[in-house]
Protein backbone atom coordinates (compact mmCIF):
# COMPACT_ATOMS: atom_id res chain seq x y z
CA UNK A 1 0.00 0.00 0.00
CA UNK A 2 1.34 3.30 -0.75
CA UNK A 3 -0.06 5.44 1.55
CA UNK A 4 -1.93 4.28 4.60
CA UNK A 5 -5.32 6.09 5.05
CA UNK A 6 -6.16 7.53 8.46
CA UNK A 7 -8.67 5.58 11.05
CA UNK A 8 -10.72 9.21 10.13
CA UNK A 9 -11.01 8.20 7.06
CA UNK A 10 -11.25 4.19 6.94
CA UNK A 11 -14.19 4.64 9.60
CA UNK A 12 -16.30 6.87 6.50
CA UNK A 13 -15.05 10.39 7.90
CA UNK A 14 -17.70 12.74 9.69
CA UNK A 15 -20.94 11.20 8.38
CA UNK A 16 -19.74 8.00 9.86
CA UNK A 17 -18.62 8.76 13.24
CA UNK A 18 -22.05 11.10 13.43
CA UNK A 19 -24.06 8.13 12.83
CA UNK A 20 -21.89 6.06 15.05
CA UNK A 21 -22.32 8.52 18.15
CA UNK A 22 -25.71 9.35 17.43
CA UNK A 23 -26.96 5.76 17.69
CA UNK A 24 -24.79 5.44 20.25
CA UNK A 25 -25.98 8.14 22.45
CA UNK A 26 -29.89 6.85 21.81
CA UNK A 27 -28.83 3.44 23.15
CA UNK A 28 -27.42 5.10 26.54
CA UNK A 29 -30.15 7.02 27.47
CA UNK A 30 -32.61 3.83 27.36
CA UNK A 31 -29.93 2.13 29.85
CA UNK A 32 -31.20 2.00 33.29
CA UNK A 33 -26.79 2.44 34.83
CA UNK A 34 -25.94 5.10 32.01
CA UNK A 35 -29.15 7.14 31.73
CA UNK A 36 -28.49 8.75 35.00
CA UNK A 37 -25.05 10.41 33.75
CA UNK A 38 -26.78 11.31 30.60
CA UNK A 39 -29.76 12.57 31.17
CA UNK A 40 -28.83 16.31 31.19
CA UNK A 41 -26.45 16.27 28.11
CA UNK A 42 -25.80 19.22 25.56
CA UNK A 43 -28.24 18.29 22.88
CA UNK A 44 -24.97 18.66 20.20
CA UNK A 45 -23.28 16.04 22.52
CA UNK A 46 -23.15 13.06 20.14
CA UNK A 47 -21.83 15.56 17.47
CA UNK A 48 -19.14 17.14 19.76
CA UNK A 49 -18.09 13.53 20.51
CA UNK A 50 -17.80 12.56 16.71
CA UNK A 51 -16.00 15.65 16.56
CA UNK A 52 -13.21 14.34 19.28
CA UNK A 53 -13.50 10.80 17.96
CA UNK A 54 -12.69 12.57 13.89
CA UNK A 55 -9.53 14.93 15.57
CA UNK A 56 -8.23 11.75 17.49
CA UNK A 57 -8.51 9.52 14.72
CA UNK A 58 -6.32 11.82 12.08
CA UNK A 59 -9.05 14.31 10.67
CA UNK A 60 -9.37 17.40 10.86
CA UNK A 61 -8.75 19.62 14.38
CA UNK A 62 -12.42 20.60 14.72
CA UNK A 63 -12.08 19.59 18.40
CA UNK A 64 -9.75 21.38 19.56
CA UNK A 65 -10.67 25.02 17.18
CA UNK A 66 -14.45 24.96 17.82
CA UNK A 67 -15.01 23.39 21.09
CA UNK A 68 -11.68 24.12 23.46
CA UNK A 69 -9.72 20.76 22.83
CA UNK A 70 -8.04 18.16 25.59
CA UNK A 71 -8.62 20.96 28.14
CA UNK A 72 -12.81 21.33 27.74
CA UNK A 73 -13.33 17.01 27.33
CA UNK A 74 -11.54 16.80 31.02
CA UNK A 75 -13.68 19.72 32.67
CA UNK A 76 -16.56 17.42 31.17
CA UNK A 77 -15.59 14.45 33.13
CA UNK A 78 -14.63 15.84 36.71
CA UNK A 79 -16.67 15.21 39.89
CA UNK A 80 -18.86 12.95 38.05
CA UNK A 81 -17.55 9.75 39.69
CA UNK A 82 -18.20 7.23 36.69
CA UNK A 83 -18.34 3.61 38.03
CA UNK A 84 -16.03 0.87 36.44
CA UNK A 85 -19.55 -0.53 35.54
CA UNK A 86 -20.92 2.48 34.06
CA UNK A 87 -17.68 2.57 31.94
CA UNK A 88 -17.60 -0.90 30.89
CA UNK A 89 -21.40 -0.42 29.77
CA UNK A 90 -20.38 2.72 27.91
CA UNK A 91 -17.23 0.73 26.19
CA UNK A 92 -19.88 -2.42 25.08
CA UNK A 93 -22.69 0.19 24.06
CA UNK A 94 -20.10 2.00 21.61
CA UNK A 95 -19.05 -1.42 20.29
CA UNK A 96 -22.48 -2.10 19.50
CA UNK A 97 -23.36 1.06 17.94
CA UNK A 98 -20.20 0.46 15.71
CA UNK A 99 -21.97 -2.61 14.61
CA UNK A 100 -25.04 -1.07 14.05
CA UNK A 101 -24.29 1.38 11.93
CA UNK A 102 -21.49 -0.87 9.72
CA UNK A 103 -18.18 0.82 10.55
CA UNK A 104 -15.80 -1.62 9.00
CA UNK A 105 -15.11 -4.82 10.84
CA UNK A 106 -11.60 -5.81 9.45
CA UNK A 107 -9.29 -6.49 12.36
CA UNK A 108 -7.14 -3.89 12.46
CA UNK A 109 -9.11 -0.82 12.39
CA UNK A 110 -11.45 -2.40 14.91
CA UNK A 111 -8.07 -3.60 17.74
CA UNK A 112 -7.56 0.33 17.16
CA UNK A 113 -10.72 1.32 17.83
CA UNK A 114 -11.55 -1.22 20.50
CA UNK A 115 -7.97 -0.14 22.02
CA UNK A 116 -8.58 3.33 22.06
CA UNK A 117 -12.19 3.08 23.85
CA UNK A 118 -10.46 0.94 26.43
CA UNK A 119 -7.60 3.31 26.91
CA UNK A 120 -10.27 6.55 26.94
CA UNK A 121 -12.38 5.28 28.80
CA UNK A 122 -10.01 4.31 31.50
CA UNK A 123 -8.93 7.74 31.72
CA UNK A 124 -12.69 9.45 31.75
CA UNK A 125 -12.69 7.22 35.12
CA UNK A 126 -9.83 8.34 36.46
CA UNK A 127 -10.68 11.91 35.26
CA UNK A 128 -13.91 11.51 37.21
CA UNK A 129 -13.12 10.53 40.71
CA UNK A 130 -13.71 12.84 43.50
CA UNK A 131 -10.91 15.01 44.05
CA UNK A 132 -9.13 14.50 40.87
CA UNK A 133 -7.23 17.34 39.47
CA UNK A 134 -5.93 16.17 36.15
CA UNK A 135 -3.99 18.19 33.56
CA UNK A 136 -5.39 19.81 31.64
CA UNK A 137 -3.01 21.77 28.87
CA UNK A 138 -2.45 18.27 27.62
CA UNK A 139 -2.16 18.35 23.53
CA UNK A 140 -4.99 16.07 21.78
CA UNK A 141 -4.24 12.55 22.09
CA UNK A 142 -3.78 11.41 18.04
CA UNK A 143 -4.63 7.22 17.72
CA UNK A 144 -3.05 5.37 15.08
CA UNK A 145 -2.92 1.63 13.26
CA UNK A 146 -1.86 -0.88 15.87
CA UNK A 147 -1.20 -3.21 12.64
CA UNK A 148 -1.17 -1.29 8.98
CA UNK A 149 -4.50 -2.31 7.33
CA UNK A 150 -4.75 -5.54 5.76
CA UNK A 151 -4.79 -5.88 1.83
CA UNK A 152 -4.95 -8.65 -0.16
CA UNK A 153 -1.72 -8.90 -2.24
CA UNK A 154 -1.94 -9.70 -5.70
CA UNK A 155 -1.67 -13.49 -6.54
CA UNK A 156 2.58 -15.00 -7.30
CA UNK A 157 2.08 -16.49 -10.66
CA UNK A 158 4.11 -19.23 -11.41
CA UNK A 159 6.15 -16.40 -14.21
CA UNK A 160 6.77 -13.80 -11.30
CA UNK A 161 8.23 -16.59 -8.75
C1 LIG B 1 -12.86 7.01 25.09
C2 LIG B 1 -13.65 7.41 26.11
C3 LIG B 1 -14.35 8.74 26.17
C4 LIG B 1 -14.27 9.81 25.34
C5 LIG B 1 -13.42 9.98 24.08
C6 LIG B 1 -15.15 10.82 25.86
C7 LIG B 1 -15.32 12.06 25.29
C8 LIG B 1 -16.09 13.05 25.83
C9 LIG B 1 -16.12 14.41 25.35
C10 LIG B 1 -15.32 14.93 24.15
C11 LIG B 1 -16.97 15.11 26.13
C12 LIG B 1 -17.31 16.61 26.02
C13 LIG B 1 -18.24 16.85 24.88
C14 LIG B 1 -18.47 18.34 24.66
O1 LIG B 1 -17.60 18.98 24.05
O2 LIG B 1 -19.49 18.83 25.12
C15 LIG B 1 -17.50 14.18 27.12
C16 LIG B 1 -18.44 14.51 28.07
C17 LIG B 1 -19.00 13.59 28.91
N1 LIG B 1 -18.63 12.29 29.10
FE1 LIG B 1 -17.18 11.33 28.09
N2 LIG B 1 -15.79 10.34 26.99
C18 LIG B 1 -15.33 9.08 27.21
C19 LIG B 1 -15.72 8.24 28.22
C20 LIG B 1 -16.77 8.47 29.05
C21 LIG B 1 -17.35 7.50 29.94
C22 LIG B 1 -16.82 6.06 30.10
C23 LIG B 1 -18.40 8.11 30.57
C24 LIG B 1 -19.35 7.56 31.56
C25 LIG B 1 -19.69 6.28 31.65
C26 LIG B 1 -18.46 9.48 30.08
C27 LIG B 1 -19.36 10.44 30.50
C28 LIG B 1 -19.43 11.72 30.03
C29 LIG B 1 -20.41 12.69 30.47
C30 LIG B 1 -21.53 12.45 31.48
C31 LIG B 1 -20.14 13.88 29.77
C32 LIG B 1 -20.90 15.21 29.85
C33 LIG B 1 -22.08 15.17 28.86
C34 LIG B 1 -22.86 16.49 28.87
O3 LIG B 1 -23.45 16.80 29.90
O4 LIG B 1 -22.89 17.19 27.84
N3 LIG B 1 -17.46 9.65 29.16
N4 LIG B 1 -16.95 12.96 26.91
Amino acid sequence: MDSVPTLYDWAGGRPALVRLTETFYAKVLADELLEPLFRDMDPGHPRHVADWLGEVFGGPPVYSTERGGHRHMVGRHLGRAITEQQRRRWVTLLLDAADDVDLPSDPEFRAAFAGYLEWGSRLAVLFSRPGAEPATDEPMPKWDWPLPPWQAQPKKTSASS
